[in-house]
């Protein structure tokens, strides 16, 4: 037990389109759980089918123990929302967003107003409480619809590409958030094609390509047993090709780069030094997410 989330076979159809293929997978609570993968990999049809606005097609999905399609209601009231699209009402303020927001649950007026306050200070945007949408910078509106998503004390909070479109600074102070979050004990499922933010924050996640979940597991499980602890990289030229070719390594060209994955990082590079006669830069870099899935897709995940 302790699964927030279980998800078997989980299958979803637009017409002649398979957006998620028979996928596995369960949430445990208190973990951050991600969903990693290109653009058009199946996550928001996912997160929408958790959240009980997207019915599968076939499987089963259950959260909270419950059954997405007999038990939207409860599920939903459960739920706290993170979506990708910036969907804040425009004409009001900071805090009116939170309040009206907080209505659709019917949480009583006073109760409503305590927690926007706190809420807002968590997010620190207290200062900007009486201020309207349009006057807010991305990073600001992202922290207030976070802030929005917890109103209802939710037990499960779902975000769809959490920093998507932020500046380096308005990230780190999301993720920032996100992890004191999970401290306090809270369940996080987020989707993201940022692999830094699925190495930082997913205790595990699972990579999704073309519907299907290709691995799953801790970001340095994943890095250690598909892409091993380091890469080599070098320039591609046709005598390192063949040189790899007789050694029998396995590499993955990535634009002019190779990306070696060998058990033997630094013998491979010390050869390939000579081939290159001292000519070319060979380099031994710590493996990354991008690794595993260059290896398993033979594609890259930067846009
Ligand atoms: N309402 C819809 N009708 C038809 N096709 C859809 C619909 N919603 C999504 N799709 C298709 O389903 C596939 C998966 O889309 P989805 O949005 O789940 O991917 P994603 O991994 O979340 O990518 P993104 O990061 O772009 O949101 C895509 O091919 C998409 O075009």
């Amino acid at each position: 037990m302790g699964d927030i989330i279980v998800a078997r076979d989980l299958f979803k159809r637009f017409e002649d389109l398979t957006a998620v293929d028979r996928i596995n997978f369960h949430v445990r609570k208190g973990e951050v759980f991600g969903f990693l993968g290109p653009n058009g990999a199946g996550k928001t049809t996912t997160m929408k089918m958790i959240q009980c606005i997207s019915p599968k097609s076939s499987g089963t999905l259950q959260v909270f123990g419950l059954d997405t399609d007999t038990h939207p209601r409860e599920i939903k009231n459960r739920l706290g929302v993170v979506p990708q699209e910036t969907n804040l009402d425009p004409d009001f303020s900071a805090y009116r967003n939170l309040l009206v927001y907080a209505r659709y649950f019917g949480i009583e007026k006073q109760e409503a107003e305590r927690r926007a306050e706190e809420l807002l200070t968590f997010m620190q945007l207290e200062e900007k409480r009486d201020v309207l949408i349009e006057k807010l910078s991305g990073g600001m509106k992202r922290r207030l619809i976070i802030a929005r998503a917890l109103i209802n004390a939710p037990e499960l909070l779902i975000l769809d590409e959490p920093t998507i479109g932020l500046d380096p600074q308005a990230r780190h102070l999301i993720w920032e958030k996100l992890r004191s979050l999970q401290a306090q004990g809270n369940t996080l499922v987020l989707t993201t094609h940022y692999l830094d933010e699925a190495e930082r924050l997913c205790d595990r996640l699972v990579i999704m390509d073309h519907g299907k979940i290709l691995v799953e597991g801790p970001p340095a499980d994943l890095i250690r047993e598909h892409a091993g602890g380091e890469v080599v990289e070098v320039e591609r030229t046709e005598k390192v090709v063949a040189r790899l070719n007789d050694l029998g390594v396995d590499y993955d060209p990535a634009g002019d780069q190779l990306q070696i994955f060998t058990d033997r990082p630094h013998d491979v590079a010390r050869d390939l030094l000579e081939v290159c006669r001292h000519e070319a830069a060979v380099t031994v870099r710590p493996a990354t997410l991008e690794d595993v899935f260059l290896r398993l897709t033979g594609r890259t995940l930067r846009e």
